[in-house]
């Protein structure tokens, strides 16, 4: 089983080379591009990756991008955390703020996957040629993350047209253009597919995407929402948000589903949400038989290595846990 981490949104954090040095980690997830092509200037995505970037974004035809251009260590670190200490490590997409995404419709879906295969999958020179965008250089990722934590006030007007669907519209579109279309362009290695959803099942934006697209791992945000969090499988004796989970029909019968937990008191939106090292270990041994039960995410690198307990941070003992 594994120990999965998201890393770029730490506070003043650390480089993902400091990581990816801890044998603990397996797959390490780059958050985030935060907008899409739909709304971003110059019709690209944008990223925000904290400290790791200067404040230089690309231009196109003229016009700002949000999509940093300096990320001087990003590339190279990616590099070194695959080859050098065998990660994996995937670009996430959504995430907690800005939360006005969204995606219009299957074109803008198709184009979207397009640009971040070009931009962040193997490097393909009628992509760089014709000005396409390499943020992390030659640094190929091994998937994408798909944390889709959007939220607007009402259904956005497309061409005159409440978007009905808007939550959830386009991922299918765009997860399958990368899983029938683009992946199988490079035999080098293999590529994921992961969603974070939230607990509540369905959630708002996963509601029939995992039952109609291809995932590989689901991190489970078991945080942030009462009713199903890990606290409440604490408090409650049963991990109903897990349980709940585990009955989601998926297009993938060997999707690995992940308990997804705070890495610190800081990292969730209320403290109560975190666990004790003690808690995290009875709450493991109500899943840890269940066949998709595929390790712990932990939000996020920098609160989990601020938070040492004996001289080991929270990733440590999270796969201490897990080998128990
Ligand atoms: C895997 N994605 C997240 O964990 N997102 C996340 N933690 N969003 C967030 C929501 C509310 C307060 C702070 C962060």
């Amino acid at each position: 089983t594994n120990v999965v981490t998201y890393w770029g949104q730490g506070p003043n954090q650390g480089s993902l080379q400091d990581v990816c040095k801890n044998p603990n980690v397996d797959i390490v997830n780059i958050g985030f591009i935060n907008v899409f092509p739909d709304q971003g200037a110059g019709g690209w995505p944008g990223s925000n990756f904290g400290n790791a970037c200067g404040s230089e974004v690309y231009t196109y035809k003229g016009t700002k991008t949000q999509l940093y251009s300096n990320c001087p260590d990003i590339g190279t670190d990616i590099a070194i955390c695959q080859q050098v200490y065998g990660k994996k490590v995937l670009l996430s997409i959504g995430g907690g703020y800005p939360t006005n995404y969204f995606i219009k419709n299957d074109t803008s879906a198709t184009n979207f996957a397009n640009f971040l295969w070009g931009a962040f999958g193997p490097v393909k020179s009628e992509w760089t040629s014709t000005g396409g965008p390499r943020p992390f250089g030659d640094a190929v990722v091994d998937g994408f993350d798909f944390d889709i934590e959007s939220e607007l006030s009402s259904a956005p007007v497309v061409n005159g047209k409440a978007l009905t669907n808007y939550k959830t519209n386009g991922y299918v579109k765009m997860i399958t253009t990368f899983k029938n279309t683009l992946f199988p362009q490079d035999a080098v290695k293999p590529y994921y597919i992961s969603g974070a959803p939230q607990c509540i099942v369905p959630d708002a934006h996963f509601a029939g995407v995992v039952e109609n697209a291809w995932f590989d791992f689901l991190f489970v945000q078991y945080y942030n929402t009462a009713a199903c969090s890990a606290r409440q499988a604490i408090s409650s004796g049963t991990f109903k948000g897990y349980n709940d989970w585990t009955g989601v029909k998926s297009k993938n019968n060997d999707l690995k589903l992940y308990v997804g937990l705070p890495g610190s008191t800081a990292a969730s939106s209320d403290a109560s949400y975190y666990l004790q090292l003690s808690e995290v270990k009875s709450l493991i041994s109500k899943v840890y038989s269940n066949t998709r039960f595929g390790g712990i995410m932990v939000w996020e690198a920098t609160y989990a290595a601020n938070n040492v307990i004996c001289n080991r941070n929270y990733l440590t003992w999270m796969k201490q846990i897990l080998n128990a």
